[in-house]
């Protein structure tokens, strides 16, 4: 079976639950399972035993993520408007969440991190994650340290557009989420956005393939530029990389090291050198193709990121590869790809939140606002509106109202 169309994935699944699901993952992923094989609790399991550095490097990583993300929960605020007026905005987890985590091309351990801690940090207790199943997820040590680690209950072995299908509809021991979050290929990504367009599901952010954007002018930084389009480039032929730059022997140097250190065996996406006049030019290119990554290397480049507006995540400073941003340096590595910079941002905890507005009043509210408020339903014509605040304009400030 080669690209089906996502909706006919969808609709099977919808349709007729676990035998679409078994017979996708077997076209899809090779491999054949049963439906008893389909959900697993590595709570159930020992703990895991994994290698002391491993370890040590996971749990930095998730200690760094769960810093930032607590740091940046957004507060409730409360609002006297007027005597008598209160308004709240307050914040609350989502119900119940499914998370999808790639395992397809490579076994991304740090994506069900930066997923799983922002949803925890946001209150999000009712949790199940999708993994495809590649590998041994279910007897890697690695991948039962991180999830026993979050105390996930549920995963889903499935992946692609038949896991986000059951995330949405349910199956049997699997009640359907109210939001799917995190990344995958051009096919999760297009079946998270058709079942949010079937009005199914929430869904987080457009995070297909990756794509990193570098903006520098000094030959001397021709390798960490070059490693840096490389090391998005290397995450899936969809992916995009992108050089930028008004210096034409800059772009030479990174052609040069990337020919001689790339493998022709490696899979990698698309890198293109994009020569611009100026440093203004360069901004205006940035932002108009709104990359998921962006990189500024170099001491006459990082003054302008503030004028960065559209990419997923700033970097800034030669230390600050994308990768640092991947693992371990706290914000979520889920980010906007497509151009959908334009318009989303990455995950945070707030991807994980309903806000709610609360409008509170005591018999001290001004007559204006009840006026006000009359005059302008009167203006649309809604008899009931006005005739609603009338009646409360009469028992203001009565006794036992
Ligand atoms: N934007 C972000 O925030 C972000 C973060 C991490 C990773 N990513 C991206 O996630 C992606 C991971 O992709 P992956 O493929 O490695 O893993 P994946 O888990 O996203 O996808 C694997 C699944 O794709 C399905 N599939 C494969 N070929 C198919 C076909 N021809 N038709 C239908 N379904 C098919 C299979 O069922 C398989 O289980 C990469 O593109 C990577 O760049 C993005
Ligand atoms: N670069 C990816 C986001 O586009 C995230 C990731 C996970 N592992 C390594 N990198
Ligand atoms: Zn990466």
């Amino acid at each position: 079976m080669s690209d089906p169309l996502i909706g006919d994935i969808l609709d099977a699944v919808r349709d007729r639950g676990v035998k679409a699901v078994l017979e996708y993952t077997e076209a899809f992923d090779h491999v054949r399972l049963s439906p008893d094989d389909l959900i697993w609790n590595p709570l159930a399991e020992a703990p895991a035993v994994i290698d002391p550095a491993v370890r040590e490097a996971v749990d930095f990583a998730m200690d760094q993520i769960r810093r930032f993300h607590e740091a940046t929960r957004p507060a409730p605020v409360t609002v006297n408007q007027a005597p008598g007026l209160i308004l709240r905005e307050v914040f609350q987890p989502l119900g119940r969440v499914g998370l999808y985590v790639p395992n397809g091309q490579f076994p991304l351990v740090s994506s069900l991190m930066m997923t799983a801690i922002p949803a925890q940090v946001a209150g999000v207790t009712d949790l199940v994650v999708a993994i495809a199943p590649r590998g041994h997820v279910t007897s890697d040590p690695v991948w039962l340290y991180v999830l026993q680690k979050l105390g996930i209950r549920q995963v889903l072995r499935v992946g692609g557009a038949q896991a986000i299908a059951a995330l949405g509809y349910g199956l049997p021991g699997l009640p359907p989420v109210d939001l799917i979050a995190g990344p995958g290929n051009r096919y999760v990504a297009w079946a998270k956005q058709e079942l949010f367009r079937r009005g199914v599901t929430g869904i987080d952010v457009i995070a297909g393939p990756s794509e990193v954007l570098v903006i520098s002018q000094d030959t001397a930084f021709a390798p960490l530029v070059a490693l840096d389009l490389l090391a998005q480039a290397e995450h899936d032929p969809d992916a995009k990389a992108y050089l930028v730059s008004w210096n034409p022997d800059l772009i030479a140097a990174v052609k040069d090291y990337i020919a001689s250190h790339v493998n022709p065996a490696d899979r990698l996406g698309q890198i293109e050198y994009i020569l611009v006049a100026n440093a203004n030019e360069a901004v205006q290119t940035a932002n108009r193709i709104a990359p998921e990554h962006l990189g500024l290397i170099g001491a006459e480049v990082e003054p302008l990121w503030p004028q960065l507006t559209t990419a997923g995540a700033l970097f800034v400073g030669r230390l600050a590869g994308q990768a640092l941003g991947d693992y371990v340096a706290g914000p979520s590595h889920v980010l906007p790809t497509g151009h959908t910079g334009r318009f989303l941002s990455g995950l945070s905890t707030r991807t994980f939140m309903r806000r709610i507005s609360v409008i509170q009043t005591e018999d001290a509210l001004p007559a204006a606002f009840l006026e006000a408020g009359q005059v302008l339903a009167h203006l649309e014509g809604l008899r009931y509106h006005e005739q609603s605040l009338a009646v409360r304009q009469q028992l203001r400030g009565q006794e036992g109202l």
